[in-house]
């Protein structure tokens, strides 16, 4: 098939790579105060296909300036004409799905057939929060006599969400939603290793909102700091790993500015020897998101077989891993596994893969790049399995953020959970079980904020997406969100 027409539509490089460079803010594109561009390139070959601005702190100040001259009036929009524009935005997404997940699968290596949904999700968002706007409202309270006693939520001001580069369309057009629809203005800081796509995000539905409502900086380090600093940025959200969540929340001390962090995962899949194996099986090879290399904060990294099940379990996982994810061009397709991100990634994550063999893990599958010569220039990874693990080992604690599975033999359920409990994460959990009693009783004792039972890897528009420990603060898809970006007023007024 040829991977520049689909749907009549041209998807060729030159046909979905943004047209701007610069930085979008105030309704307009600026170049960099200082001029500085830096090339970004495509992960499955390592080409530049393209460069981008680097936001510095002067830059950060003038964006930060039309956010906050936007949101005097924005604040005071009727939420239903919020609602109506978020709604237009979410169209436009969907209309561009496939030209989007192209410039995705170009950048971050993600393969394009999957990397369709995310424009679909992000727009579904906008929609949730277009439809939700009037849930930021307040409460009356019973003072008695001679007193009326009312709360009102009020927007924060300028919002800023900086975001990781695994999806990131997605997360630039999806985190929007909630801070617009509640009447501030936002600043999105997308991934420097993928920022293209917010940039076509801007010139496609930056127009749609007055001038300075939406704004997108593109930067690094160095922009994030000076954003996280800003003492007219009243919330700075992050979706990436813990590292960043803490050096954001140090920034924000002296401008005690709220934060909200969606952050790092090594989360548990738990399997009881009752499970249906077929289903458990082929919920172990989805949970643990082998088409974005492993590339995501809920994959489900780390999974205890009970005893019963282990040996049969794990070689159906092997043979259904065989025949569903294999490397390939991202751009193609019928590709059903990318590369990750970049040369220091893949570096890192066959280190890790090193020390878990010197660690004595047993290496089931994979363990290497695939010996493909069409791949030979990208930062591929075979999906890897590791089994026999113990707690002590690297890959039982950290966060690989690669294609590689780390697998748990356990009879004893409070000595399993103690392993579970054990790592600083707690994203999600993934329990397999037909024993009603079983399934709860684990629920309850994980320690994740997000938690499916026979299932993996789905998120819920509506229900609480976020982590426990170290995995982040809040919560996001959910009324929570949206009611994350408002502070409360309470009014007294004396009747008397
Ligand atoms: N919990 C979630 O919902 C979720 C979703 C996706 C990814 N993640 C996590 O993201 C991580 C991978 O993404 P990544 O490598 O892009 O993460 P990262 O933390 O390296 O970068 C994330 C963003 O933070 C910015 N940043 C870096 N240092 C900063 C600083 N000092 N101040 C302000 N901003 C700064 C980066 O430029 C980027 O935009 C993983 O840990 C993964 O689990 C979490």
């Amino acid at each position: 098939m040829n991977a520049a027409l689909k749907n009549g539509k041209d998807l060729s490089p030159a046909a979905v790579l943004p047209r701007n460079k610069a930085l979008f803010y105030g309704g307009q594109w600026h170049a960099p105060g200082h001029g500085r561009f830096v090339p970004t390139s495509n992960p499955a070959n390592g080409e530049v296909i393209g460069e981008t601005a680097q936001a510095t702190a002067s830059d950060v100040d003038a964006a930060v300036a039309a956010a906050s001259e936007a949101f005097k009036s924005w604040r005071k929009t009727k939420p239903s004409e919020r609602a109506e524009l978020l709604r237009k935005a979410a169209a436009i997404l969907r209309d561009n799905a496939e030209e989007l997940a192209m410039l995705d699968a170009l950048n971050t290596g993600n393969p394009v057939a999957e990397m369709v949904a995310d424009a679909k999700i992000a727009a579904a968002n906008l929609d949730y929060f277009a439809g939700i706007a009037m849930e930021a409202k307040g409460h009356t309270i019973p003072m008695g006599d001679n007193n009326l006693n009312y709360t009102v939520r009020e927007p924060l001001g300028v919002v800023v969400r900086v975001v990781a580069y695994n999806h990131p369309l997605m997360f630039a057009a999806q985190k929007l939603g909630a801070p617009l629809a509640a009447g501030n203005t936002v600043i999105i800081k997308p991934s420097e290793q993928a920022p293209l796509s917010a940039i076509r995000m801007a010139e496609l539905i930056g127009g749609v909102f007055p001038p300075g409502v939406v704004n997108v900086l593109t930067g690094a380090r160095e922009c994030g700091e000076a954003l996280t600093a800003h003492p007219l940025v009243k919330k700075i959200t992050l979706i990436g790993s813990t590292a960043t969540g803490k050096a954001i929340l140090r920034g924000c001390a002296d401008t005690i500015k709220q934060v909200l962090l969606e952050l790092g995962g090594k989360n548990p899949l738990i399997a009881y020897p009752d499970a249906t194996l077929e289903k458990l099986a082929d919920g172990i090879v989805r949970g643990m998101n082998f088409t974005w290399a492993g590339q995501s904060c809920g994959s489900t990294s780390r999974v205890f077989l009970h005893d019963d099940i282990h040996d049969e379990v794990l070689a159906r996982v092997v043979e259904i891993l065989a025949t569903r994810h294999k490397p390939g061009i991202p751009t193609d397709w019928a590709t059903t596994m990318g590369p990750v991100i970049s040369k220091a990634h893949h570096e890192r994550v066959l280190n890790y893969i090193e020390t878990s063999k010197r660690e004595g893990a047993r290496l089931v599958t994979g363990g290497k790049t695939p010996s493909d010569p069409a791949l030979a220039n990208g930062y591929f990874i075979e999906p890897t399995i590791f089994a026999d693990m113990r707690s002590d080992m690297t890959i039982a604690n950290e966060e690989v953020f690669g294609p590689v599975m780390a697998v748990f033999r356990w009879s004893d359920e409070n000595e399993m959970f103690n392993i579970v409990n054990s790592v600083e994460y707690g994203l999600t959990a993934s329990i397999w079980t037909n024993n009603l009693t079983a399934a709860h009783r684990a629920a309850s004792r994980v320690e994740s904020g997000f938690v499916w039972i026979n299932n993996v890897s789905q998120h819920f528009l509506g229900a609480p997406f976020g982590g426990y420990k170290n995995s982040g603060i809040g919560r996001e898809e959910c009324v929570e969100e949206l009611l994350e970006f408002t502070q409360v007023k309470n009014v007294n007024i004396n009747l008397g």
